[in-house]
């Protein structure tokens, strides 16, 4: 395929990238800018003999194309349709899959390690994003390359972003050698060279003198370099034919070599390259605007914050996702951003509230799965007054798998000083925010989905007060009881039997009190919970129950013993049965039962 051809490729591939994503919602910034990469990539390396392993995967829409799902690429993160991220469960080709940031060289030395033992010769390549680079997952890695006489082949993909600006030290450096005059220099050399010759081009000796020059004019040590790396670039990562050529030099080279390419978010797609941050994970077209969870988050805090200057917010380079960005702006001295290190946010908020501060450590629920031993260890132990902000908690819809959070009250709960809230409503999850910053002890999960609705910020503040944060009875009924937690308690209301309702606001401690009535007035007791069931909230009633000597039938509804697929948040909860209708249909099945029963 020519030059022109290649162009002419990558231009078609953008324009179907676009059409789709603005249809279906979708990394639209990230994977606008690995457009010529993959195609570069893909000249050199075969993906069917070659183990190519993405980070974190949100950027491999071309990938898709080009290995055999262009035809479905049209149904890409819609319930039955392509994943938005790299799954084997979709293709041989998707040799790692992936979601989470930070996994990639890790498991490139695996890969490696595998081959040496099975005497496959396979080259085996990384594709990291500048953002995904700097968590501590990778960095463990990276450590590790010469330690163990790797070759793997790590292209960087700098585009100087992570979901927002990207922050650090490596940031900084990575910045210092994309921005210096000897690569803008020698980026127009190398221009010249391939315009003047096809054959014949000594791209080694291009690139020594690329790197030599970098070397001085840094003063003092590549980072890469002095792990026992071999450097090379920075290049243009939209010049195909440029990446082609590194590339194969790359691939016969014996080191573990890392190729700092830079890219542009966003790249072709005007309002993208604008605003990158907004189109890394872009909604679908014409999805009305209303305020989230953690938009409401985020405004509640810079409220509280003016009045208590103790509260101080950490994100993992989620400042949009988690809200926070609001309180940045109000309260800049009183934000940390980490970036893609959820391990330290939490060590880090742990030490802050030993000292008196109520740090708010925001993280997705998914992602402090990471985190599973600082929580232990760093917070609990000590008992550290931290509020964890967990949000999208619950189905998350169409990033599927590797992100819903359905794991979160499964793997707090047996952890001792830890509570848990679960709020019902926007109101209740602003008057649970201001009583916990109001009374912080101890550490304190508060866990919400990632939904929206309509809201008047004014009536919810002018509402905000002090709750009990006990369970509350909202429902009188005989056939049964239902007892609920988080916003599920809106498809509980919605169901058309005669049950009493409780509003399970506390996962833990568990409201005895209220559980004890409860018992007494009903045979049958339903749990229900956005979060799987096995350890979960509904276990732990139950435990409660057979301890308090209770006779009767506790079902517990929540998600089986399966990991979720991918689709809308509606599409999933009505799948898993947790929308009204497929609530009611399980209850009244044990309703019939229970009173089959009762005439026997
Ligand atoms: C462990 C973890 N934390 C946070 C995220 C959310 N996240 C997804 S992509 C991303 C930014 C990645 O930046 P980079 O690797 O530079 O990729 P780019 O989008 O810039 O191409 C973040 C923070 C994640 N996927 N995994
Ligand atoms: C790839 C990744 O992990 C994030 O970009 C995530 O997809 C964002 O999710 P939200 O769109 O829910 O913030
Ligand atoms: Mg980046």
């Amino acid at each position: 395929m020519s030059h022109e051809e290649l162009k002419s490729l990558a231009e078609e591939i953008r324009q179907r990238i676009v059409e789709v994503v603005l249809k279906n919602g979708g990394h639209l910034a990230s994977n606008l800018g690995t457009v010529e990469l993959t195609l570069a990539l893909y000249r050199v390396f075969d993906p069917r003999e070659d183990a190519v392993i993405w980070d974190t995967g949100h950027q491999t829409y071309t990938h898709k194309i080009l290995t055999g799902r262009d035809e479905q690429f049209h149904t890409i993160r819609t319930f039955g349709g392509l994943s938005g991220f790299v799954t084997r469960r979709e293709s041989p080709l998707d040799w790692f899959g992936t979601g989470h940031a930070g996994t990639s060289i890790a498991a490139a030395l695996g890969f490696e390690k595998a081959f040496e033992f099975l005497k496959e010769k396979r080259h085996v390549v990384v594709v990291i994003g500048d953002g995904a680079l700097t968590s501590g997952m990778a960095l463990e890695a990276l450590n590790q390359l010469k330690n163990l006489n790797s070759k793997i082949k790590i292209i960087l993909n700098d585009n100087g972003m992570s979901i927002s600006q990207n922050v650090g030290g490596l940031a900084y450096h990575l910045s210092r050698l994309r921005t210096n005059p000897i690569y803008l220099k020698g980026k127009k050399a190398l221009k010249k060279v391939l315009e003047k010759t096809e054959i014949g081009f000594e791209l080694e000796e291009e690139m020594r003198y690329l790197r030599d020059g970098l070397k001085g004019l840094i003063q003092g040590t590549n980072f890469f370099e002095a792990l026992g790396l071999k450097y090379f670039g920075p290049f243009d990562g939209h010049d195909v034919e440029l990446l082609e050529r590194v590339l194969k030099r790359v691939k016969e080279y014996d080191y573990p070599s890392v190729v700092h390419v830079v890219t542009r978010k966003g790249r072709g797609f005007k309002a993208a390259e604008e605003d990158p941050t907004t189109y890394h994970s872009a909604s679908p077209v014409g999805k009305p605007k209303r305020l989230s969870y953690s938009e409401l988050l985020g405004y509640t805090l810079s409220k509280i914050a003016e009045s208590d200057e103790k509260i101080v917010a950490i994100t993992a380079a989620m400042a949009d996702g988690t809200g926070l960005s609001i309180f940045q702006k109000n309260h800049p001295e009183r934000f940390f951003d980490l970036g893609i290190t959820e391990q330290s946010c939490v060590t880090f908020g742990a030490a802050l509230g030993l000292q008196g501060m109520k740090p708010v450590v925001a993280i997705y629920s998914t992602f402090l799965q990471r985190a599973f031993d600082q929580i232990v260890h760093d917070v609990a132990l000590q008992n550290a007054p931290v509020l964890f902000a967990i949000d999208r908690s619950g189905v998350v819809g169409e990033d599927g798998p590797t992100h819903h959070g359905l794991f979160d009250i499964n793997y707090l709960l047996p952890i001792p000083n830890m509570k848990i809230v679960s709020p019902s409503s926007p109101q209740e999850f602003v008057n649970v925010l201001y009583t916990v910053l109001a009374n912080l002890d101890g550490p304190v999960a508060v866990r919400y989905p990632k939904e929206s609705f309509e809201a008047d910020l004014n009536s919810l503040f002018e509402n905000m007060r002090e709750i009990d944060l006990g369970w509350k009875v909202v429902r009188e009924g005989k056939d049964a009881a239902v007892i609920v937690t988080g916003t599920l308690l809106k498809e509980v209301l919605r169901i058309p039997l005669d049950v009493t309702v409780i509003n399970a606001l506390t996962v833990k401690p568990l409201d005895t009190h209220v559980l004890r009535e409860v018992a007494q007035n009903h045979r049958l007791i339903f749990t229900v919970e956005e979060a799987m069931k096995i350890g979960g909230f509904g276990s732990y009633v139950a435990q409660k129950l057979w301890e308090m000597g209770w006779k009767g039938r506790v079902v517990n509804i929540g998600v089986n013993d399966h990991f979720v697929t991918h689709g809308s948040r509606k599409e999933l909860l009505e799948m898993l049965g947790l929308d009204s209708k497929g609530l009611s249909k399980t209850m009244l099945t044990y309703i019939k039962v229970r009173s089959e029963e009762g005439k026997a």
